[in-house]
Protein backbone atom coordinates (compact mmCIF):
# COMPACT_ATOMS: atom_id res chain seq x y z
CA UNK A 1 0.00 0.00 0.00
CA UNK A 2 1.30 3.30 -0.74
CA UNK A 3 1.51 5.81 2.42
CA UNK A 4 -0.33 8.73 2.35
CA UNK A 5 2.24 10.72 3.94
CA UNK A 6 6.38 9.94 3.86
CA UNK A 7 8.54 11.90 5.30
CA UNK A 8 12.03 11.44 4.44
CA UNK A 9 15.67 13.00 6.05
CA UNK A 10 13.40 16.10 7.32
CA UNK A 11 15.58 18.54 8.96
CA UNK A 12 14.64 21.84 10.19
CA UNK A 13 17.62 24.26 11.89
CA UNK A 14 16.79 27.55 13.30
CA UNK A 15 19.42 29.57 13.85
CA UNK A 16 22.28 27.69 15.88
CA UNK A 17 19.04 24.79 16.95
CA UNK A 18 18.43 21.99 15.23
CA UNK A 19 14.56 21.69 15.97
CA UNK A 20 14.49 18.72 13.74
CA UNK A 21 16.64 16.18 12.83
CA UNK A 22 16.65 13.54 9.90
CA UNK A 23 13.30 12.15 10.66
CA UNK A 24 11.60 9.34 8.93
CA UNK A 25 7.94 9.22 8.93
CA UNK A 26 5.36 7.39 6.97
CA UNK A 27 1.67 6.70 7.45
CA UNK A 28 -0.76 4.87 5.65
CA UNK A 29 -4.35 5.38 4.39
CA UNK A 30 -6.68 5.03 7.75
CA UNK A 31 -3.99 4.50 10.49
CA UNK A 32 -4.16 6.88 13.26
CA UNK A 33 -0.78 7.39 14.72
CA UNK A 34 0.54 9.32 17.58
CA UNK A 35 3.38 11.80 17.67
CA UNK A 36 5.21 12.26 21.21
CA UNK A 37 8.09 13.28 23.23
CA UNK A 38 9.03 15.94 26.23
CA UNK A 39 8.44 19.53 25.80
CA UNK A 40 10.87 20.69 22.72
CA UNK A 41 10.96 17.55 21.18
CA UNK A 42 10.12 19.38 17.74
CA UNK A 43 6.36 18.11 17.16
CA UNK A 44 5.00 21.14 16.72
CA UNK A 45 7.73 22.01 14.37
CA UNK A 46 7.15 18.51 12.11
CA UNK A 47 3.36 19.68 12.12
CA UNK A 48 4.61 23.32 10.35
CA UNK A 49 6.61 21.74 8.23
CA UNK A 50 4.28 19.26 6.85
CA UNK A 51 1.95 22.04 6.62
CA UNK A 52 4.32 24.27 4.89
CA UNK A 53 4.26 26.66 7.43
CA UNK A 54 8.44 26.47 7.11
CA UNK A 55 10.52 25.21 4.46
CA UNK A 56 12.28 22.54 5.55
CA UNK A 57 16.31 23.32 5.67
CA UNK A 58 16.89 19.24 4.55
CA UNK A 59 14.70 16.67 2.91
CA UNK A 60 10.92 16.06 1.54
CA UNK A 61 7.93 15.58 2.39
CA UNK A 62 5.42 13.61 -0.09
CA UNK A 63 1.58 13.58 0.26
CA UNK A 64 -0.19 11.41 -1.63
CA UNK A 65 2.36 9.93 -4.02
CA UNK A 66 3.66 14.19 -4.52
CA UNK A 67 6.66 16.01 -3.70
CA UNK A 68 5.25 18.96 -1.83
CA UNK A 69 8.40 20.06 -0.25
CA UNK A 70 8.55 24.23 -0.34
CA UNK A 71 4.80 24.51 -1.43
CA UNK A 72 2.77 27.01 0.34
CA UNK A 73 -0.18 26.15 3.40
CA UNK A 74 -2.94 27.15 0.76
CA UNK A 75 -1.49 24.63 -1.76
CA UNK A 76 -1.41 22.14 0.91
CA UNK A 77 -4.72 22.10 2.33
CA UNK A 78 -5.91 22.22 -0.81
CA UNK A 79 -4.51 18.79 -1.60
CA UNK A 80 -6.17 17.32 1.59
CA UNK A 81 -4.49 18.09 4.66
CA UNK A 82 -6.06 20.10 7.53
CA UNK A 83 -5.18 20.49 11.16
CA UNK A 84 -5.86 22.26 14.56
CA UNK A 85 -3.25 23.89 16.36
CA UNK A 86 -1.94 24.09 20.26
CA UNK A 87 -3.46 27.19 20.96
CA UNK A 88 -6.76 27.24 19.86
CA UNK A 89 -7.23 29.80 16.51
CA UNK A 90 -11.09 29.93 16.27
CA UNK A 91 -12.40 33.19 14.18
CA UNK A 92 -13.07 34.46 17.71
CA UNK A 93 -16.55 36.80 16.48
CA UNK A 94 -17.78 34.37 14.27
CA UNK A 95 -20.89 32.38 15.02
CA UNK A 96 -19.97 28.82 15.37
CA UNK A 97 -21.47 28.00 12.38
CA UNK A 98 -19.65 30.50 10.00
CA UNK A 99 -16.21 29.43 11.50
CA UNK A 100 -17.34 25.88 9.76
CA UNK A 101 -19.12 27.43 6.89
CA UNK A 102 -15.75 29.36 6.06
CA UNK A 103 -13.51 26.17 5.69
CA UNK A 104 -16.37 24.38 3.67
CA UNK A 105 -14.57 23.13 0.74
CA UNK A 106 -17.78 23.45 -1.74
CA UNK A 107 -16.53 27.23 -1.30
CA UNK A 108 -15.67 28.44 -4.73
CA UNK A 109 -17.67 26.45 -6.59
CA UNK A 110 -19.75 29.20 -7.65
CA UNK A 111 -18.43 32.90 -9.21
CA UNK A 112 -17.64 36.05 -7.76
CA UNK A 113 -20.31 37.67 -10.08
CA UNK A 114 -22.79 34.58 -9.18
CA UNK A 115 -21.38 35.96 -4.60
CA UNK A 116 -21.95 39.36 -5.23
CA UNK A 117 -25.03 39.70 -7.30
CA UNK A 118 -26.36 36.16 -5.25
CA UNK A 119 -27.31 34.54 -8.31
CA UNK A 120 -29.02 30.87 -7.98
CA UNK A 121 -25.98 29.55 -7.97
CA UNK A 122 -24.54 31.50 -4.74
CA UNK A 123 -28.14 30.60 -3.28
CA UNK A 124 -27.62 26.76 -3.68
CA UNK A 125 -24.21 26.73 -2.53
CA UNK A 126 -24.77 28.70 0.76
CA UNK A 127 -27.22 26.24 1.39
CA UNK A 128 -25.17 23.35 0.51
CA UNK A 129 -22.23 24.67 3.07
CA UNK A 130 -25.30 25.30 5.55
CA UNK A 131 -26.29 21.90 5.43
CA UNK A 132 -23.20 20.29 5.64
CA UNK A 133 -22.16 22.51 8.09
CA UNK A 134 -24.81 21.95 10.42
CA UNK A 135 -24.32 18.28 10.09
CA UNK A 136 -20.30 18.44 11.09
CA UNK A 137 -22.01 20.55 14.33
CA UNK A 138 -24.11 17.49 15.03
CA UNK A 139 -21.72 15.29 15.16
CA UNK A 140 -19.45 17.41 17.70
CA UNK A 141 -22.45 18.20 19.40
CA UNK A 142 -22.44 21.88 18.73
CA UNK A 143 -25.51 21.82 16.51
CA UNK A 144 -27.52 24.02 19.66
CA UNK A 145 -24.68 26.23 19.62
CA UNK A 146 -24.42 27.52 16.08
CA UNK A 147 -25.78 31.21 16.53
CA UNK A 148 -23.28 31.81 19.53
CA UNK A 149 -19.97 33.71 18.92
CA UNK A 150 -17.08 30.99 18.94
CA UNK A 151 -15.10 33.08 21.59
CA UNK A 152 -18.11 32.39 24.30
CA UNK A 153 -17.69 28.57 23.96
CA UNK A 154 -16.34 26.69 26.83
CA UNK A 155 -12.62 25.64 26.40
CA UNK A 156 -13.50 21.80 25.53
CA UNK A 157 -16.33 23.13 23.10
CA UNK A 158 -13.51 25.01 21.45
CA UNK A 159 -11.54 22.69 20.81
CA UNK A 160 -14.16 20.09 19.34
CA UNK A 161 -15.18 23.40 16.99
CA UNK A 162 -11.76 23.43 15.48
CA UNK A 163 -11.91 19.90 14.68
CA UNK A 164 -14.79 19.98 13.02
CA UNK A 165 -13.95 23.31 11.16
CA UNK A 166 -10.54 21.43 9.88
CA UNK A 167 -12.53 18.76 8.82
CA UNK A 168 -15.18 20.96 7.08
CA UNK A 169 -12.26 21.05 4.33
CA UNK A 170 -12.66 17.51 3.46
CA UNK A 171 -9.36 16.52 4.75
CA UNK A 172 -7.69 12.98 3.59
CA UNK A 173 -4.90 13.29 6.46
CA UNK A 174 -5.96 15.18 9.78
CA UNK A 175 -2.83 16.56 11.73
CA UNK A 176 -4.37 17.14 15.56
CA UNK A 177 -1.97 19.11 17.82
CA UNK A 178 -2.95 18.17 21.37
CA UNK A 179 -6.20 17.84 20.91
CA UNK A 180 -7.03 17.10 24.76
CA UNK A 181 -4.89 20.14 26.27
CA UNK A 182 -7.13 21.64 28.82
CA UNK A 183 -9.80 19.18 29.12
CA UNK A 184 -11.30 17.22 31.71
CA UNK A 185 -10.88 13.03 32.33
CA UNK A 186 -14.46 13.17 31.08
CA UNK A 187 -13.96 15.39 28.13
CA UNK A 188 -10.94 13.76 26.98
CA UNK A 189 -12.21 10.29 26.79
CA UNK A 190 -15.73 11.75 24.76
CA UNK A 191 -12.79 13.50 22.64
CA UNK A 192 -10.82 9.78 22.33
CA UNK A 193 -14.01 8.42 21.06
CA UNK A 194 -15.00 10.60 18.44
CA UNK A 195 -11.22 11.16 17.07
CA UNK A 196 -11.69 7.02 16.34
CA UNK A 197 -15.34 7.68 15.05
CA UNK A 198 -14.28 10.93 12.67
CA UNK A 199 -11.25 8.40 11.23
CA UNK A 200 -13.69 5.58 10.53
CA UNK A 201 -16.39 7.55 9.25
CA UNK A 202 -14.62 10.57 7.31
CA UNK A 203 -12.02 7.82 5.46
CA UNK A 204 -9.45 9.42 7.59
CA UNK A 205 -5.83 8.94 8.09
CA UNK A 206 -4.71 10.89 11.93
CA UNK A 207 -1.71 12.27 12.92
CA UNK A 208 -1.82 12.90 16.68
CA UNK A 209 0.48 15.09 19.06
CA UNK A 210 -0.64 14.46 22.62
CA UNK A 211 0.61 14.76 26.00
CA UNK A 212 -2.20 12.74 27.54
CA UNK A 213 -0.61 9.16 27.59
CA UNK A 214 -3.99 7.28 28.44
CA UNK A 215 -5.03 9.25 25.53
CA UNK A 216 -2.61 8.57 22.99
CA UNK A 217 -1.72 4.76 24.35
CA UNK A 218 -5.62 4.13 24.22
CA UNK A 219 -6.35 5.29 20.73
CA UNK A 220 -3.10 5.06 18.51
CA UNK A 221 -2.14 2.08 16.00
CA UNK A 222 1.17 3.10 16.44
CA UNK A 223 3.45 5.80 18.04
CA UNK A 224 6.47 7.89 16.67
CA UNK A 225 8.51 9.34 19.79
CA UNK A 226 10.77 12.62 19.14
CA UNK A 227 13.41 13.28 21.64
CA UNK A 228 15.51 16.72 20.65
CA UNK A 229 14.53 16.81 17.09
CA UNK A 230 15.15 13.11 16.21
CA UNK A 231 12.86 9.90 15.88
CA UNK A 232 14.48 7.82 18.74
CA UNK A 233 11.49 4.89 18.77
CA UNK A 234 8.03 3.94 16.87
CA UNK A 235 5.65 1.27 17.23
CA UNK A 236 2.64 -0.12 18.85
CA UNK A 237 1.96 1.80 22.47
CA UNK A 238 2.91 -1.66 23.86
CA UNK A 239 6.52 -1.65 22.21
CA UNK A 240 6.40 1.93 22.82
CA UNK A 241 5.74 1.40 26.56
CA UNK A 242 8.64 -0.98 26.87
CA UNK A 243 11.28 0.77 25.10
CA UNK A 244 14.50 1.71 27.19
CA UNK A 245 15.16 4.89 25.03
CA UNK A 246 11.69 5.94 25.83
CA UNK A 247 11.53 5.03 29.04
CA UNK A 248 15.37 7.18 29.35
CA UNK A 249 13.52 10.69 27.52
CA UNK A 250 10.68 10.46 29.63
CA UNK A 251 12.60 9.92 32.84
CA UNK A 252 9.72 6.61 33.15
CA UNK A 253 7.32 8.62 34.48
CA UNK A 254 4.53 9.25 31.93
CA UNK A 255 4.87 6.15 29.62
CA UNK A 256 4.42 3.90 32.23
CA UNK A 257 1.53 5.53 34.11
CA UNK A 258 -0.53 5.17 31.38
N1 LIG B 1 10.15 29.71 14.75
C1 LIG B 1 11.10 29.27 15.57
N2 LIG B 1 12.27 29.95 15.72
C2 LIG B 1 13.24 29.49 16.54
N3 LIG B 1 13.14 28.36 17.29
C3 LIG B 1 12.00 27.65 17.19
C4 LIG B 1 10.92 28.06 16.34
N4 LIG B 1 9.92 27.14 16.45
C5 LIG B 1 10.34 26.21 17.33
N5 LIG B 1 11.60 26.52 17.77
C6 LIG B 1 12.38 25.74 18.71
O1 LIG B 1 12.45 24.41 18.20
C7 LIG B 1 12.40 23.46 19.27
C8 LIG B 1 11.22 22.52 19.04
O2 LIG B 1 10.02 23.22 19.30
P1 LIG B 1 8.57 22.60 19.07
O3 LIG B 1 7.59 23.67 19.40
O4 LIG B 1 8.51 21.96 17.75
O5 LIG B 1 8.55 21.48 20.18
P2 LIG B 1 7.33 20.61 20.70
O6 LIG B 1 7.81 19.19 20.75
O7 LIG B 1 6.12 20.89 19.88
O8 LIG B 1 7.17 21.17 22.16
P3 LIG B 1 5.87 21.30 23.12
O9 LIG B 1 5.51 19.91 23.53
O10 LIG B 1 6.38 22.11 24.27
O11 LIG B 1 4.83 21.99 22.33
C9 LIG B 1 12.28 24.24 20.56
O12 LIG B 1 13.58 24.37 21.11
C10 LIG B 1 11.76 25.60 20.08
O13 LIG B 1 12.19 26.63 20.94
Amino acid sequence: MEPVLKVEQLSKVFGGLTAVSRCQIELYPGELVGLIGPNGAGKTTIFNLLTGVYPPTEGNIYFAGKNITGSKPYQITAMGMARTFQNIRLFADLTVLDNVKIACHWHGQYGLLSTILRLPGFNAGEKIMTEKAEELLKIFRLDHKKNELAKNLPYGEQRRLEIARALAARPRLLLLDEPAAGMNPQETRELMNLIRWVRNEFDLTILLIEHDMSLVMGICERIYVLDYGKVIAHGTPEEIQNDPKVIEAYLGEEVKRA
